[in-house]
């Protein structure tokens, strides 16, 4: 019998590479790069399974140059670098790794929360660069955190998670918009569902966790965070594109907002040059929310269990279009 053919845009974890390696023959891109995408195109011609990244985009044009596609694993919770409709289209399911993140991307939104906040990424420059001359009573002054509010935008898996940890540490109050209330946060966090606009206004703290699809992709414009008051604090650990980075460096510049802590950026990585670089109050991670080894080991788990089950034509674990198999 043949052994399925799968393509691994990447190197995963060995949990999950030794996995897909038992039952299929797998050619994985070697590089620190993304593969071009001619090349993933070329890559995937021949195969039954793909292993993506969140670098990699998976639109029709892929799928028209892999015939016997039968599965795409994305190596990731988010799925905004697939097209879903044009995989749904060709019958091909498509799996991500919801919860294995969870703790490790909440606990980032806080650690991002707590640094901007306290003026961490700034005060130790200063120290490293020898500014600190002596105790200042009016130096490095930032905000407080216990007992103000927090609005978490998008209460989901990982925007609850972050909730939590706030409310539960800090005795944060907790505001939140979702397409509709959640009663876990209601009833566990005291949590008051609220629209954008109420939540920009009351929050002192607001931290981004809806996922990136037409109703969020440039949702923080200027007109948002002047709503936002002068001494909040701006977290977002989703996806770039939910913020016009023009729009933010400029609030930050202004003193509209206080501080601004980043996971992620448009485009990632963010040239070096970049205006947010050189503004103090804004301190940016390399994208690095679920990089622990633990978390990247459960994702590299739970992708190969979803891409495995797509070559067998078994319903995926973990599927964002169970449709797909319909068609
Ligand atoms: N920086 C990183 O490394 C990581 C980033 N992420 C990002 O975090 C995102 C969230 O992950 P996760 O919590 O697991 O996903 P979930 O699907 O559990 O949460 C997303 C939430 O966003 C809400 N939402 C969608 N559109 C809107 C909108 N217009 N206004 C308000 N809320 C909205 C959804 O609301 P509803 O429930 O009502 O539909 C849902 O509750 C991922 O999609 C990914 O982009 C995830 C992991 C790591
Ligand atoms: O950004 C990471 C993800 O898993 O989504």
């Amino acid at each position: 019998m043949t052994r399925p053919k799968v393509f691994v845009a990447r190197r995963i974890p060995d949990e999950g590479l030794n996995a897909i390696a038992a039952a299929c023959d797998i050619d994985v891109w070697p590089g620190q790069l993304p593969p071009p995408p001619d090349e993933l195109r070329a890559r995937v011609a021949d195969c039954d399974g793909l292993v993506s990244l969140l670098t990699d985009r998976v639109d029709a044009a892929l799928l028209a140059a892999a015939p016997r596609l039968k599965v795409v694993s994305n190596f990731a919770v988010g799925f905004n670098n697939v097209d879903v409709p044009a995989c749904t289209a060709r019958g091909v399911p498509v799996g991500n790794t919801p919860g294995a993140l969870t703790d490790a991307t909440a606990d980032i939104a806080v650690t991002l929360l707590l640094a901007a906040a306290r003026r961490i990424s700034e005060s130790a420059g200063d120290a490293r660069a020898g500014r600190w001359l002596t105790w200042e009573p009016l130096g490095w002054l930032g905000q407080d955190l216990a007992g103000r509010t927090l609005g978490i935008v998008g209460m989901g898996r990982i925007g609850f998670a972050t909730a939590k940890r706030l409310h539960g540490g800090w005795g944060m109050k907790v505001l939140y918009t979702a397409r509709g209330p959640k009663a876990d946060a209601d009833r566990e966090l005291g949590a008051t569902h609220v629209d954008l606009d109420e939540l920009l206004a009351r929050s002192d703290y607001v931290s981004v966790h809806a996922d990136l699809n037409p109703t969020t992709k440039g949702l923080f414009g200027a007109a948002q965070f002047a709503k936002m008051k002068r001494t909040a604090v701006f977290v977002n650990t989703s996806r770039g594109p939910l913020v016009d980075q023009a729009a933010l460096a400029q609030a930050l510049r202004s003193g509209t907002v206080f501080a601004a802590g980043l996971d992620v950026t448009d485009p990632e990585p963010l040239p070096p040059d970049h205006e947010l670089y050189g503004l103090p109050n804004c301190l940016i991670v390399p994208h690095i929310a679920s990089a622990t080894i633990d978390t990247r080991n459960a994702m590299a788990r739970l992708c190969a269990n979803n891409l495995l089950a797509g070559v067998r034509g078994e319903p995926l674990p973990n599927c964002v279009n169970p449709e797909a198999r319909k068609q």
